[in-house]
């Protein structure tokens, strides 16, 4: 039997930097919403316990990739042998985007592989295996929208609005440990409070790595600048990717069939419940 799951992106509808711990990182407030987009992952189980990925990401060797990594990590906590598994990767997420594509993929492989191998980890421990693989796994792994604190894993679910994005990808790739290494970040911005639920327009704030982002990489600036004409334009995380916001799917079209030629990206909505989560209640 095949099970095939979704790995959906996330957007940070905005960004703040707060302060820097003393090892070194940083203290954020963010808004993630996902899209209903991203990469599938196929589960096939085994029985002689190996965990076998396919296709491989070019650049990125089997043992590195979080995929490998979270199904390893889950079969070190389990109380049983497991059988192992086949694991098919269908990748559509642009690496190095700031979508959260290698961190939506350890979590879609956390939830799938604690069902298929019946481990009955709760969301919690999930959420904290998901922490040692990156600052981004928990919120993929509780599977609502949130608003984020501490390092990234303080969540709150939170209800922002289910609008349209036009996300494109500037042809860049780039690291997010680049990033916060930058000597002008902006790593000051006083703290905010909004409504836990925070229904309000995201747009108002800001993304506290956009103007290093874009002195390091001029055609993010360019990017920004041309989708910034047709409405609010932020970037998402540490970049490289940036998305527009649209009341409807037909006005994100519009804007998306008149981009400037050679740039890739994509339509999606913003939804508060992960497609996965979706999926996964199906099942049940
Ligand atoms: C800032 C965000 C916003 O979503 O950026 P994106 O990666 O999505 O662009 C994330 O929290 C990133 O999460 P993730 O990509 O999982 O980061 P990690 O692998 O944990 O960290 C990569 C490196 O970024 C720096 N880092 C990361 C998170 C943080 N709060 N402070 C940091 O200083 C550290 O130098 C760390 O070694
Ligand atoms: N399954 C995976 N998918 C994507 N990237 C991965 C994966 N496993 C490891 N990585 C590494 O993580 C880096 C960040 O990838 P990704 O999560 O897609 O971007 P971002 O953190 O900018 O949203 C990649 O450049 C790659 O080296």
């Amino acid at each position: 039997m095949t099970l095939t799951l979704p790995s959906p992106a996330k957007l940070n509808l905005f960004l703040h930097i707060n302060g820097r711990r003393a090892d070194g990182y940083h203290e954020l407030q963010t808004l993630f919403q996902f899209l209903d987009y991203g990469d599938d992952l196929s589960f096939e189980l085994r029985g002689d316990g190996q965990m076998v990925l396919s296709p491989s990401i070019p650049g990125v060797p089997d043992e590195d990739n979080l995929i490998i990594r979270a199904a390893r990590l889950l079969a070190e906590h389990s109380s049983h042998p497991v059988p192992g598994v086949n694991i098919t990767l269908n990748k559509r997420l642009p690496m190095g985007g700031g979508l959260g594509g290698g961190s939506s993929n350890a979590a879609t492989v956390l939830l799938a592989l604690n069902h298929l191998w019946r481990l009955n980890l709760d969301t919690d421990t999930l959420a904290r295996l998901g922490l040692q693989l990156g600052a981004d796994v928990p919120v993929f792994v509780r599977g609502t929208a949130a608003w984020a604190e501490g390092v990234g894993e303080v969540l709150t679910p939170a209800q922002p609005p289910e609008d349209w994005f036009v996300v494109l990808k500037p042809g860049c790739d780039i690291n997010t440990g680049k990033i916060f290494s930058q000597e002008g970040l902006t790593r000051d911005t006083p703290r905010i409070k909004i409504a836990p639920a925070f229904e309000g327009d995201a747009s108002r704030y800001r993304n506290d790595c956009e103007d290093v982002v874009c002195r390091l990489y001029p055609e993010v600036r360019k990017s920004l600048d041309w989708l910034s004409q047709f409405g609010p334009a932020r970037l998402t995380g540490t970049g490289a990717c940036i998305f527009g916001r649209f009341p409807t799917e037909s006005a994100a079209r519009i804007i998306w069939e008149s981009k400037p030629s050679g740039i890739k990206g994509f339509v999606a909505k913003g939804v508060n419940l992960s497609p996965l989560h979706k999926k996964l209640a199906e099942l049940k």
